[in-house]
């Protein structure tokens, strides 16, 4: 039986849901979460039987794609448990995006019990800096998180680095070439104003994708590749590697029109948008009287006509959004 299609009033079809497993997380990015972060209490966070019972929905309306994020899914206990039930959904991709910091201990793993892809944090190669833009995190965990990626047999590792004018932008290079040696994919971000973060902790102006893809071809030639991973990023190769550098360019490239996806966080809320507050409360139907697929699935279905057509952030980092990153499922 052909399955059923979620498309929204622009036409879009949507087919690739981020599953925000937890808001917690062992680092405090500057450009994530403020410095005093509360939690959620327990009874509020969507248990292992309801995340995969919503990713098992989605699936049957035709979700190809799951990414588990958070907050930093890799400190949620029952992860690994989690990444095995979806794991045998036959999704066409499942993938997770973390700070790399737990995956000395987990990198195997996860591999073992069915995650296809990691996409892995990486702001800075200098201990002090890396330090002062995570405020927690340890670089050496960090890098060592991406040799035991690489030896568990991931492929499509890619790194993800947030670039901020005056924190990270002279490294680039570095990053690049960091990337080039250890044959993974990289991508940089133009940071969006999510959460009430001080001026101090953003960037000083927003680094556009061109200037940082100027910045890299100075040292390499950089050639547009046509395919996409059915994500945000634009994508390009060099003549002398195999690997890609990515442009996610919610400022300059507004990549909207061709937006596939959803969210759904740890609340069950599911977000329509990234950048908007349209959302829907799975909760209440997880946990109402009597919970069937049906009524799951007829909600997740008309909570398409909720979707925005782009989000409206502004480039001088005036935050409309008050919901931080690590809530959004990044
Ligand atoms: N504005 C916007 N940013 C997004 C969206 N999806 C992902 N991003 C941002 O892109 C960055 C990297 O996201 P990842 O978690 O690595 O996911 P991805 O780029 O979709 O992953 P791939 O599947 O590898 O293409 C994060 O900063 C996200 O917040 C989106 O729908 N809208
Ligand atoms: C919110 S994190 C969650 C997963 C994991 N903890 C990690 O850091 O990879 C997902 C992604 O969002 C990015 N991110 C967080 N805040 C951002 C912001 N304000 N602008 C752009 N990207 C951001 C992070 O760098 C990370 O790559
Ligand atoms: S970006 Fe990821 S690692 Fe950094 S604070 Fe947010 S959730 Fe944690
Ligand atoms: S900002 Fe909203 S509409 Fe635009 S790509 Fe992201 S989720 Fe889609």
């Amino acid at each position: 039986m052909p399955q059923a299609k979620l498309t929204d009033r622009f036409g879009r079809t949507v087919n690739y849901v981020r599953l925000s497993v937890t808001d917690r997380c062992d680092f405090r990015c500057v450009y994530c979460m403020a410095e005093d972060m509360t939690f959620l209490p327990r009874q509020q966070v969507l248990t292992l039987e309801e995340i995969a019972r919503v990713a098992r929905n989605f699936v049957g309306l035709g979700t190809e794609k799951i990414r588990l994020t958070g907050g930093e899914p890799l400190v949620r206990k029952d992860i690994l448990e989690l990444v095995q039930e979806i794991g045998s959904y036959g999704l066409r991709d499942f993938a997770m995006t973390t700070n790399g910091s737990q995956l000395p201990v987990m990198a195997e793993k996860l591999r073992h019990a069915g995650l296809h892809r990691l996409n892995i944090s990486l702001d800075s190669l200098d201990r002090d800096k890396f330090r002062n833009i995570t405020r927690t995190g340890n670089l050496d965990q960090v890098l060592d998180g991406i040799d035991a990626a690489r030896d568990a047999g991931f492929r499509g590792i890619k790194l993800n680095t947030v670039v901020m004018k005056g924190r990270n932008d002279e490294e680039i290079p570095e990053l690049v070439e960091f990337a080039r040696k250890k044959q993974v994919d990289i991508t940089f971000i133009e940071e969006m104003p999510l959460g009430e973060i001080s001026e101090h902790d953003r960037g000083l102006a927003l680094c556009t994708s061109d200037e940082v893809r100027e910045l890299i071809s100075e040292h390499h030639e950089l050639i547009e590749a046509t395919e996409n991973s059915g994500g945000p990023a634009r994508y390009y190769r060099m003549p002398d590697s195999s690997i890609r550098v990515g442009f996610i360019s919610p400022h300059s490239h507004n990549f909207c029109s061709t937006c596939n996806r959803v969210r759904v966080t740890v609340e069950g809320r599911l977000l329509l948008c990234l950048g908007n507050e349209h959302s829907v409360d799975l909760m209440r139907v997880l946990r109402g009287h009597p919970v069937t697929d049906d009524k799951l699935r007829q909600t997740i279905i008309d909570a398409m006509d909720l979707k925005p057509e782009r989000h409206h952030f502004s480039a001088n980092g005036d935050v409309e959004i008050l919901r931080f990153m690590n809530m959004t499922g990044g």
